[in-house]
């Protein structure tokens, strides 16, 4: 028998990210190749006339799972019984800026989408938060939703972490899915810690240490790091626009394995509720390693913190303090 088509809302519809993401959606990328789908697409008014456009070309992909599209300037008709929410619609940012920099801008977007979710979404909806500041937007959000459990408000770090996968795979000469387990922690920014002492490479036949397979722990501190961390930044330089393909293939990735889960031993990352696992502050969205089963995510626990690893960990951690102090002020003001 066939299943019921789910509601699936991608807000920023008439933008970049969500002109790559509406269509592996669609194609069943996502949700899988037997699940049915209704796609909201909400924009602001402005954009009513190229989300028209965007609604055109969706109908003239043809695509089998695709039941219907809702395009729409209202929070209300956009989170009506949705099962899972892609909050992209947030401005970028330009040369020179930092993601924070983007938070007076943002930050309301993410408060009158929380009330709308709360509202009108299915009490379940697994929530992902793309715009910037992803982790603070989406904490934001969440307090704005009390009905809807704290944990199902998500915030993507997984382009970080396929970036960091890429960079260790380029490194090593193996293929990117050879690469498993590399974590990013804290925040979508700059003081993010991409982290590879818990990673694995697949090489002749079984899984390694990725520090062993790239036999280089001064590079893995230092050039990757920071190669990581600045990625966005080295993006918006060449393109004078931000990542929009691979960000878009991100949050596929990260609600495909939130729906269906990791393979034991396996690990994702994910910006979650903090409950102070690994000396992080409580309370922020922090990103951790997680793993999913029955649609619910867990923090790995128990892996080893060198003093390197703590000391990133802090910087993170106090920028997220800080960046939350400032979104309740600008909330509130
Ligand atoms: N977490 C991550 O890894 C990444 C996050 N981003 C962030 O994603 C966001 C979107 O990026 P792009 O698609 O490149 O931007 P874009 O400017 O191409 O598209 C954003 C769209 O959002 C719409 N929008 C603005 N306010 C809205 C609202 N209140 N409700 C609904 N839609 C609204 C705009 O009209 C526009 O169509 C930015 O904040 C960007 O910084 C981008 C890449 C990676
Ligand atoms: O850098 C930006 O502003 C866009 C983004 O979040 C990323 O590419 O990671």
């Amino acid at each position: 028998m066939e299943s019921e088509p789910i509601r699936v809302v991608v807000t920023g519809a008439a933008g970049q990210i969500a002109y790559s993401l509406l269509y592996m959606i669609a194609k069943g990328d996502v949700f899988g190749s037997e699940q049915p789908l209704i796609l909201h697409l909400l924009d602001i008014p402005p954009m009513m006339g190229v989300l028209e456009g965007v609604v055109m070309e969706l109908s003239d992909c043809a695509l089998p799972l695709l039941r219907s599209v809702v395009p729409t300037d209202d929070p209300v008709v956009a989170f009506k019984d949705v099962a899972a929410a892609f909050l992209v619609g947030a401005m970028p940012r330009k040369q020179g800026m930092e993601r924070k920099d983007l938070l007076s801008a943002n930050v309301k977007i993410f408060k009158v989408q929380g009330e709308a979710l709360d509202k009108h979404a299915k009490k379940d909806v697994k929530v992902l938060v793309v715009g910037n500041p992803a982790n603070t937007n989406a904490l934001i959000c969440s307090r704005y939703a009390p009905s809807i459990p704290k944990e199902n408000f998500t915030a993507m770090t997984r382009l970080d972490q396929n970036r960091a996968q890429a960079q260790i795979a380029a490194k090593v000469n193996v293929p990117v899915a050879s690469v498993s387990n590399v974590i990013i922690w804290g925040n979508h920014s700059s003081t993010q810690f991409p982290d590879a002492s818990h990673g694995t490479v697949h090489m002749a036949g079984k899984d390694i240490p990725a520090r062993d397979a790239v036999g280089d722990d001064v590079w893995l501190r230092t050039a990757f790091v920071e190669t990581v961390q600045k990625r966005g930044a080295a993006v918006i330089n060449a393109r004078k626009m931000s990542s929009a393909m691979s960000a878009a293939k991100a949050a596929g990735d990260h609600m495909r394995d939130w729906f269906n889960g990791t393979p034991p031993g396996k690990f994702v990352s994910m910006g979650v509720i903090s409950d102070g696992s690994y000396g992080a502050p409580k309370d922020v969205v922090f990103s951790f390693p997680v793993s999913i089963k029955n649609g619910k995510w867990e923090i790995v626990q128990g892996l080893v913190t060198d003093d390197f690893a703590k000391e990133l960990l802090d910087v993170t951690g106090k920028e997220l303090l800080e960046e939350r102090a400032e979104a309740i002020a600008v909330i509130e003001a």
